[in-house]
């Protein structure tokens, strides 16, 4: 019987599994592998940029994420007791419907006829809910002050007209101020007769919005009077997306301290002046 003896010779060493020799195996092996790759990512380091393609997306996305939350600082809000009134601030060019607007809300959550606006109206919405209605002045001092106040800006636009100047400076202020929520409404629209236009009008006003604002940011329409009032339908719209808004503490109002004037009277008797002067 012949021995295949040179087969025997030939068959190659069991590697060892475990146990100290291959552990001091597995070691060295690892020592030579890194010295060979980093060798080569001397060589030709754009070749060597990541090792793996899923840990170099993993490695990616966490940096953005990183990024995004130093951008992101959470906001605290560190006030207490009863929370002060959301300030919505009404601006719009003169005549497009300020004051009937900030009447047809305070009918809307008071059942009550305001005859005219004179200043900030406070209203209770809810249990955990006041509101305070502003109108903005249309100079630009009035616009500046008004924008560090602001939790809600209604941006009132004439349908008939379109944007005005002093809509994208008012923005522009906001946005200096730590940018509030924005809503735009469209007044005077019933001064369309025909239909088309009013819907061709409608969606070009929106999407000019949407450019300025963000995509989809909110515009209501105001389609008309009836009464001397707007729609009591869309006013019970406008107020319920009003009151149940999400508002987040502004970053101008919770790092000054600020008084809100409402209006500035001098009840000296103009005899004592006369006489001091
Ligand atoms: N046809 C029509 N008239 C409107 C509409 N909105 C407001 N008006 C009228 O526009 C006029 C001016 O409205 P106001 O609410 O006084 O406007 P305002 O922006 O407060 O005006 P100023 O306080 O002067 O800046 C009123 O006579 C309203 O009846 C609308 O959608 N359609």
């Amino acid at each position: 019987m012949a021995v295949d003896s040179t087969d025997k010779a030939q068959k190659p060493h069991r590697v060892r599994q475990s146990g100290t020799s291959a552990r001091k195996k597995s070691k060295s092996d690892k020592k030579k592998k890194q010295d060979v790759s980093e060798d080569q990512r001397k060589q030709n380091p754009k070749a060597f940029a990541f090792a793996s393609s899923v840990k170099a997306k993993r490695l990616q996305s966490r940096a953005v994420e990183k990024e995004q939350r130093r951008l992101h600082v959470p906001i605290i809000d560190r006030s207490y007791g009863e929370p002060p009134p959301f300030v919505i601030v009404v601006h719009g060019s003169p005549k497009v419907g300020k004051s009937l607007l900030i009447k047809s809300l305070v009918k809307h959550y008071t059942k009550h006829n305001l005859p005219d606006v004179r200043g900030p109206i406070t209203i209770v919405s809810g249990k955990q809910r006041r509101l305070q209605f502003v109108e903005c002045p249309n100079d630009i001092n009035g616009m500046i002050d008004a924008a560090k106040v602001a939790d809600l800006a209604l941006l009132l636009i004439d349908g008939s007209y379109g944007f005005e100047m002093e809509t994208f400076e008012f923005l522009n202020i906001l946005q200096v101020h730590g940018f509030p929520k924005v809503m735009g409404v469209l007044t005077h629209l019933d001064s369309f007769k025909d239909v088309k236009k009013l819907k061709k009008t409608k969606q070009r006003l929106k999407h000019r919005f949407w450019t300025e604002i963000y995509d989809g940011a909110k515009l209501f329409y105001l389609s008309g009077l009836l009464h001397g009032k707007y729609l009591k339908r869309e006013i019970h719209n406008l107020a319920r997306f009003i009151s149940v808004m999400k508002f987040h503490p502004l970053s101008w109002r919770t790092s000054h301290p600020y008084v809100l004037v409402d209006r500035f009277e001098d009840v000296t008797p103009p005899e004592r002046v006369q006489y001091k002067s």
